[in-house]
């Protein structure tokens, strides 16, 4: 059937139908339709939505993301008809019956996922499912190689090339912003993409974002590459493995990261950008996604094994992760605090020790630096200005302004700092409600918003100092942050008053 396209800005995938037309089609609200450009050749599936107001008989709704594929104007001619369900419903439902995934499986449902073919509860059902019922190694390599395939390679003419990777879940996690200019200075090529925040309140690509665009092809990337030596952009945009950011917007809401998406989502980032060698940061601690040592260990092995599996020498770093890296969380104070280091400054020691090692360690795989003396080298491109001065090229060949000083980012200008109510030693910084306070404030999106801990884990505090300020770009924000900061506690300090239960309390204990 023939339908007028009208284009709705509405940033989400779909059609709007006249509830006549829909009958006349044959689909109900959730079913699927195709709709083809004649003009221009172009189709895709789409989820239907219905109406009997907004859309008249005869005319069919074009919401934006769908549209980015179909690129039609308003009034546009289309043709419409009921689509197949996708192949890849059955396949999730294997999944969650604890079936394993076959390669091929795996390359369907990743197609899918690709050509939007799924609606959103159905993509949830397939991270739920691997969430809860794991992937094993074989699954995972299906998974990487799927992703792959399904987008955009580099191919660098000279190698090595070198990447880092963090699995994420301690906040305030900055080094890259610090690692990619180190290994650029030192003659290596690093073309790192990275995710925004996953299970965070910034991502490196949100922290990117403060200081230059990150959205780039995969071509754009490679030549940015190519010339200065590195770049940090954001995955999504450059159709690199281009599965990863959707399942990743289903993951966001709900702070998860399943294993197994994560090592395919990670190894896939570095196969498709023709990496050899890369570094892995995984935090340990009791608020991340890493609990002990033991288990740090075991999801080292297995990015080894992956590794090996697609011809990359993976080394692992097992990190201090039991409270957050830095004193700072959230775009805008994150970078600050990674440019005034840049800059010459030597403080925070831990934040700065964290990523000369793991810049240590890339150094050494890579044979620029021998064994040993990576983390000196690493320091020394840092404190001689290269690593700032490689920065200042890679934001100016990305579009940002490479005069950008630490001094020059601010956070919000709303605040409000939190003082100790007693005094004693800071026994406990939680990093899952510190980032559940900080994206309250409104990191990421909000630049401005996030956390500057005036005290960390062990330091001793005063009655009345303060403990961390909360900073947001809406007064609203703010006000909902200090609320919700009560309720959390995510710092204690020893001694103090976790809660007053009246002696009518009825409760469950
Ligand atoms: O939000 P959570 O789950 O903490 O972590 C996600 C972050 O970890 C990785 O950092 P990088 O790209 O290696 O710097 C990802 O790319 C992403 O930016
Ligand atoms: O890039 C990343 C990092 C952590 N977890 C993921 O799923 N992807």
């Amino acid at each position: 059937m023939k339908y007028s396209a009208k284009i709705l800005d509405i940033a989400d995938r779909g059609v709007l139908l006249n509830a006549s037309d829909a009958r006349m089609v044959g689909v109900l609200e959730g079913d699927r339709v195709q709709i083809m450009n004649h003009a221009s050749g172009l189709s895709t599936p789409a989820v239907v939505d219905i109406t009997t107001t907004m859309i008249p008989v005869g005319v069919i709704g074009i919401y934006g993301l769908t549209n980015r594929t179909l690129l039609l104007v308003d009034g546009t001619e289309v043709e419409v008809w009921e689509a197949k369900k996708p192949l890849a419903l059955d396949l999730i439902k294997k999944k969650m019956n604890h079936e394993k995934l076959t390669k091929d499986d795996t390359r369907q449902i990743i197609q899918d996922i690709v050509n939007d073919s799924l609606s959103q509860a159905e993509l949830s059902a397939y991270v739920t499912a691997c969430y809860i019922n794991g992937l094993d190694m074989d699954e995972v390599e299906y998974l990487t190689h799927a992703m792959v395939e399904s987008g955009d390679r580099l191919k660098f003419s000279n190698h090595p090339i070198v990447d880092k990777h963090s699995v994420g879940g301690v906040p305030g996690n900055k080094i890259s912003l610090l690692i990619v200019p180190i290994i650029a200075a030192s003659g290596l090529k690093i073309p790192k993409t990275s995710s925004r925040a996953i299970t965070g309140a910034a991502g490196t690509a949100d922290l990117m974002e403060v200081l230059a665009p990150v959205e780039f092809s995969a071509v754009e990337v490679q030549q940015m590459t190519e010339k200065v030596g590195g770049v940090i952009v954001w995955g999504g945009a450059t159709n690199i493995a281009p599965a990863d950011d959707k399942i990743i917007v289903v993951e966001y809401p709900f702070k998860i990261d399943a294993r197994g998406q994560m090592l395919a989502s990670v190894m896939a980032k570095k196969f498709a950008v023709g990496a050899d060698l890369v570094v892995i940061d995984i935090p340990v601690g009791s608020s991340t996604k890493v609990p002990d040592m033991a288990e740090g260990r075991k999801m080292a092995r297995e990015f080894i094994e992956l590794g090996e599996r697609l011809g990359i020498r993976v080394e692992c770093a097992l990190t201090y992760g039991d409270s957050p890296v830095g004193r700072t969380i959230g775009p805008n104070l994150e970078v600050r605090e990674a440019l005034a280091i840049l800059e010459g400054g030597d403080e925070p020691r831990s934040l700065i020790q964290k990523s000369l090692s793991l810049a240590g360690i890339a150094l050494e795989m890579s044979g620029k630096a021998a064994k040993g003396q990576g983390y000196q080298m690493a320091e020394e491109i840092l404190r001689s200005g290269k690593a700032l001065r490689k920065l200042r090229q890679i934001i100016e060949i990305q579009g940002g302004d490479p005069a950008v000083t630490s001094e020059s980012i601010k956070p919000g200008e709303f605040e409000f700092v939190v003082n100790a109510q007693n005094t004693g030693y800071i026994i406990e910084l939680n990093n899952r409600a510190l980032v559940s306070l900080a994206r309250i404030a409104g990191a990421p999106h909000d630049h401005g918003a996030g956390l500057l801990l005036h005290a960390k884990k062990g330091e001793q505090v005063n009655a009345g100092d303060p403990i961390f300020t909360i900073y947001a770009d809406r007064d609203w924000r703010l006000k909902m942050a200090v609320e919700e900061g009560r309720r959390l506690m995510p710092v204690i300090v020893e001694g103090m008053l976790l809660d007053r239960i009246p002696s009518e309390y009825r409760g469950q204990v």
